[in-house]
């Protein structure tokens, strides 16, 4: 059990049930039957054992019968954290997946985003995907918009607004050959995101955070590289990219920066694989550049959704863990179709049983790493493992309230006394937004959605 002994704090909710997260040391640790307190700030005050609501509640000083007891077929586990989601790509999730990755940007993707200097069109998909992705239980999402500074602005608003935690990143290139038209000068693209970085700080959202955010190296000139590199490090920022998600795109890199030692090469020398750099893909990575990233503290985001969809390759994800490199999951919305973590989780599993057929000799990921993965790696993929993750004392009260039993919902428990290891399983295998049945991040409600006028 863990309390902090500030019960001076004021507590503003107390939840009694079975909370289910991820440690360290334990992929799935279970805690049954436990009080949970959240501060005023929305953080975690106290975890204690139901058994001691009297006493507890005269530590803390709530009521006892203000507590919020869960079901039987329900548990809290932590918001998920999605590391890699394009917010701009959205209005064509589900579709548009029939083209290998260089083609897939020419054809379908930049002129989508090219349509993103217009406001309302900007407004409308953002909101769409917030909201989405928020039901979905996603707690933290770390967004890629466009090159246009304004409406990434406006996404970093919308998500403040819903309550979501985000990292949102005004999208940089200046490299283009096959759209011209949706592509920067070097100058301007440092320009923007300088002015980017300053009015979202200004603004001072307390969940929303900027994110420097290369597009990838084949997007952008050495000298842009070089200015993205140095706003990071002077602000000592986050930074995002994409890396060696396909065999073809590794080969084009090789042509492009010919003096580099490999991909992650390129990043490295214009200081931008640092402790806070996230990188989504790395299907192809070496064990050097992996050795690289460990170095640096740099994290993969592994996004199985889109590996697939476009054939670009399945990332090892054991390798990556064997190394020691932290590692999240990411939808990549729209190059992966489900704008779900859920889906995540499973396309990881589905991938892994895939290396394993290849290879009987495989380590198989097992559904509590994935679980762990979606969650707790998440968080630390970006950074962010001081204020979320899992359930500790002293962070931020980021949770799904799940109702496996939902009425109406797709999980028929049949032999009903189901344990809530089983709960958990049936939940990321079979469940969907019906069994969230409550979204709360830093300690607020998010979801059901209050309507606003
Ligand atoms: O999956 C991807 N989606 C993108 O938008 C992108 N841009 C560069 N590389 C990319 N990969
Ligand atoms: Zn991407």
């Amino acid at each position: 059990m863990t309390s902090s002994n500030e019960s001076a704090v004021d507590i503003a909710h107390v939840y009694r049930g079975t909370f289910v997260h991820s440690t360290d040391h334990t992929a799935v640790e279970i805690l049954e039957d436990r009080l949970l307190g959240v501060d005023m700030e929305g953080k975690i005050a106290f975890i204690g054992s139901g058994q001691e609501v009297d006493s507890l509640s005269q530590k803390w000083r709530f009521e006892a019968l203000a507590v919020t007891q869960l079901g039987q077929h329900e548990f809290f586990m932590p918001g998920m954290v999605d590391t890699h989601i394009h917010a701009s790509q959205y209005s064509y999730a589900g579709t548009a997946l029939d083209l290998p990755l260089l083609q897939w940007l020419n054809t379908y993707t930049f002129p989508v985003e090219a349509r993103y200097k217009d406001m309302g069109f900007a407004r409308n998909v953002y909101t769409h995907v917030v909201k989405r992705t928020l039901r979905n239980g996603t707690t933290t999402a770390c967004y890629f918009a466009t090159i246009h500074t304004d409406a990434a602005l406006l996404l970093g608003q919308i998500a403040n607004d819903f309550g979501q935690r985000a990292l949102v990143g005004k999208v940089c290139m200046d490299t283009n050959n096959f759209v011209p038209h949706y592509k920067e000068t070097a100058e301007e693209s440092q320009d923007e995101t300088n002015r980017f970085i300053g009015e979202l700080l200004k603004k001072k959202y307390p969940l929303v955070r900027p994110v420097v955010t290369p597009r990838f190296a084949p997007s952008c000139s050495s000298a842009l590289l070089g200015h993205l590199g140095e706003i990071a490090q002077n602000n000592n920022l986050h930074i995002q990219s994409h890396i060696s998600e396909t065999k073809e795109e590794v080969k084009l890199v090789k042509e492009l920066f010919p003096d580099y030692d490999s991909y992650t090469d390129v990043y490295h020398k214009h200081n931008l694989l640092t402790d806070k750099t996230v990188m989504a893909h790395g299907c192809h990575l070496t064990d050097e550049e992996l050795k690289l990233f460990r170095e640096k503290g740099a994290s993969v985001a592994h996004c199985p959704n889109s590996n697939i969809s476009l054939c670009s390759g399945m990332l090892d994800a054991r390798r990556v863990l064997n190394h020691k490199v932290k590692l999240g999951l990411g939808t990549d919305v729209a190059g992966g179709y489900s704008p779900s973590m859920l889906d995540a989780v499973r396309r990881t599993l589905d991938t892994s049983k895939a290396l394993t057929i290849q290879d009987p000799q495989y380590q198989t990921l097992t559904f509590e790493e994935v679980f762990r993965l979606a969650t707790l790696g998440g968080s630390q993929a970006l950074s962010l493992d001081e204020h979320t993750g899992n359930f500790k004392v002293g962070k931020d009260f980021d949770a799904l309230r799940v109702n496996t039993a939902i009425e109406g919902g797709p999980i028929d428990l049949i032999n009903h006394g189901e344990g809530p290891k089983v709960l958990l399983e049936k939940f990321l295998n079979l469940g969907d937004d019906r069994n969230i049945a409550e979204v709360y991040v830093a300690g607020k409600r998010v979801v059901p959605f209050v309507e606003r006028p």
